[in-house]
């Protein structure tokens, strides 16, 4: 790492100890100055990642002369100046000072930054520095607010729904206990909007909002409220730029504003999946850095048709009736999706159709990789370029499957299915945490194929039991995965208007069976898609990938930090 040039070093008073504080254009670090009573340890430093802030247990350093910490720039949240005699003053939080240091070190400044803690969770932690004059005190106050404002990528104007009945409908006291006070406290302005109603947010962001006026939009709320965002914004996109939605070959035009969530929703697969954890706080605290992941979203259409967009599970069979009996048990909260998958298990419907897909060839990365989608990922980078530079689709040639065609690049496979899923990323969510589809990526401009043929109720379970083990659930004889960037579902039986009217208008006859459906009574002949948790009435639809289309207040999961690899942050 260059060295960077120091703003600022002076000694000041931590806890009644001395250190020595330094400010660079990247790093703030502070090291205990060794006194003649203190015993001076040997000369083995730990290493100490630099623009890196460890749990606590980690970060600390202690060296020749004792301990040292460094927080990243980019990670500070705060700085404010005490008043010693009457508290902060800034929030009102009134903080006693130590005896000593206010006789001999009378001002002090409190600097707010990003702490890691357990499993990916980030926490809000303090640390106050006594100075021994007002004018330094200010020095320091001043010169680190004129970095956090040269950080341009940190949102200053939000826009804010809350869903107050996602979840444990807790959405209003998370926001205003977790999340409220850490935007004051990071003088970021807010607009919020309680949701009155399903599609209030998608439609005030689509018509109403004046986005000019923000620098993000952030949800409270479930996988739903996102969706509902994904919608409002993209939809507006589209519309300000003139690019029909109904067309499915349109190439459709990235949304600049990014979408913050906080999770307050059932599943928080979007959430979890994009942050590592669905935690109101943590994510909050990606929101006030102002990190940015871009994500992939599908669009689904039928006969042309645009019906809705997709960014985590299109899900038919299985996890469509899972879904579309848990709507009629909301009253039971996140608890539904377990009572409805142990009912949807039992029952065991497959349903049959035709599935053509344009495999993704030209792409780095397969759904089988032990690899994993991760901040900063290379694969994301790289597929994102290719797809930026519009390369053509290569495929390859026909393989001996029976049951399949390849047509113009397409491959065809027809079949009686328990479930076909098409995971956009991992899927990964506190009920499974490595997810539907582990090795997926958020942006890399394609989605991965599950097709799981009918099998017995026995192999089904080992299959649902693989998502919450180490094994693979790719490796069973009737599973099989492709990396797609355009796919196609036609159920074997087609629907009349009537059915498909009677399923717009919510009274879905679950037995109902085609009329020329031949002597099978067990199995209904259509299933319905789970579209990130909304349930289309469309069996029949088209699917593409659009690469990299909008932009979450976050960075992907970050890998743990190997503690032996890191440099000396001392050397900074
Ligand atoms: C036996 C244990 C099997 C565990 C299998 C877990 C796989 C979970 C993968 C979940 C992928 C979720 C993708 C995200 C979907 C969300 O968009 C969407 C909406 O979320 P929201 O309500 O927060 O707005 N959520 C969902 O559609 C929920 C899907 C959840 C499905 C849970 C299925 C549980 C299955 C339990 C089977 C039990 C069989 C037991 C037999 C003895
Ligand atoms: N004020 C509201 N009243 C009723 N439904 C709402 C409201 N605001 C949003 N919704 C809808 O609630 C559904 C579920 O929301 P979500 O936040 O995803 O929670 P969950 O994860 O529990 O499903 C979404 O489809 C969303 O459109
Ligand atoms: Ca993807």
């Amino acid at each position: 790492m260059e060295k960077q040039p120091r703003l600022l070093a002076s000694q000041l008073l931590l806890k009644n100890s001395l250190f020595e504080v330094s400010l660079n254009r990247v790093l703030l670090t502070w090291k205990e100055v060794a006194t003649k009573k203190k015993r001076v340890s040997g000369g083995m430093h730990h290493p100490f990642k630099v623009g890196f802030c460890f749990p606590k247990f980690l970060r600390r350093d202690k060296g020749e002369s004792g301990t040292s910490h460094g927080v990243s720039v980019s990670e500070i949240l705060a700085v404010r100046e005490l008043d010693v005699d009457s508290g902060t003053k800034d929030d009102g939080r009134w903080q006693k000072m130590p005896q000593k240091s206010t006789e001999a070190y009378p001002y002090a400044f409190t600097v707010s930054y990003v702490e890691r803690a357990w499993q990916h969770r980030w926490r809000c932690s303090d640390v106050t520095f006594h100075c021994l004059e007002g004018a330094l005190c200010q020095q320091w106050v001043q010169t680190i607010r004129e970095q956090l404002t040269a950080l341009t990528s940190r949102p200053k104007h939000l826009l804010v729904y809350i869903n107050p009945y996602g979840g444990k409908q807790q959405g209003e006291r998370i926001y205003e206990q977790k999340v409220a006070p850490l935007f004051t406290l990071a003088s970021i302005s807010t607009h919020v909007i309680v949701t009155e109603h399903a599609n209030h947010a998608r439609d005030h962001l689509r018509t109403e909002a004046e986005l000019k006026k923000y620098d993000g939009v952030v949800c409270v709320g479930g996988d739903g409220m996102f969706s509902e965002m994904v919608h409002g914004l993209v939809s507006r996109t589209q519309r300000d730029n003139g690019v029909d939605q109904n067309s499915p070959e349109e190439k459709l035009v990235p949304c600049t504003l990014r979408i913050g969530i906080i999770p307050a929703g059932s599943t928080d697969c979007i959430c979890y999946a994009t942050v590592g954890i669905n935690d109101p706080v943590t994510s909050a605290l990606h929101i006030i850095v102002g990190d940015a992941q871009a994500m992939d979203v599908c669009s689904v259409h039928h006969n042309n048709t645009f019906l809705r967009y997709s960014v985590s599970l299109l899900g038919y069979g299985f996890y469509g009736d899972v879904l579309a009996d848990s709507e009629r048990k909301r009253w039971m909260g996140p608890a539904r999706y377990d009572f409805s998958g142990f009912k949807t298990f039992l029952t065991h419907h497959y349903y049959e159709g035709t599935v053509s897909f344009l495999p993704a060839t030209d792409i780095l990365g397969t759904p089988r990789d032990k690899t994993r989608c991760r901040a900063g990922c290379f694969i994301c980078q790289h597929n994102g370029q290719l797809y930026s530079e519009d390369a053509p689709e290569i495929c390859e040639t026909d393989p001996d499957v029976p049951d399949s065609e390849y047509k113009g690049g397409w491959r065809v496979i027809r079949g009686k299915f328990l479930a076909i899923n098409a995971a956009s990323m991992s899927c990964a969510c506190p009920r499974s945490p490595k997810g539907l589809s582990p090795a997926a990526h958020l942006a890399d401009g394609t989605t991965d194929l599950i097709l799981v043929r009918k099998c017995s109720r026995f192999n089904f379970l080992r299959h649902l039991l693989r998502h919450t083990s180490k094994y693979d659930q790719f490796d069973m004889t009737f599973v099989e995965v492709h990396r797609v960037r355009r796919f196609r579902f036609t159920p074997r039986y087609c629907q009349s208007d009537s059915e498909l009217d009677l399923r717009e208008n919510g009274k879905k006859l679950f037995s109902q069976i085609c009329r020329d459906h031949p002597a099978c009574s067990c199995s209904p002949a259509y299933s319905s898609w789970n579209c990130d948790g909304e349930i289309l009435p469309h069996a029949a639809i088209e699917v593409g990938v659009h690469c990299q289309l909008i932009k979450l207040f976050a960075r992907g999961i970050e890998e743990q930090p190997v503690f032996e690899d890191l440099p000396n942050p001392c050397a900074v």
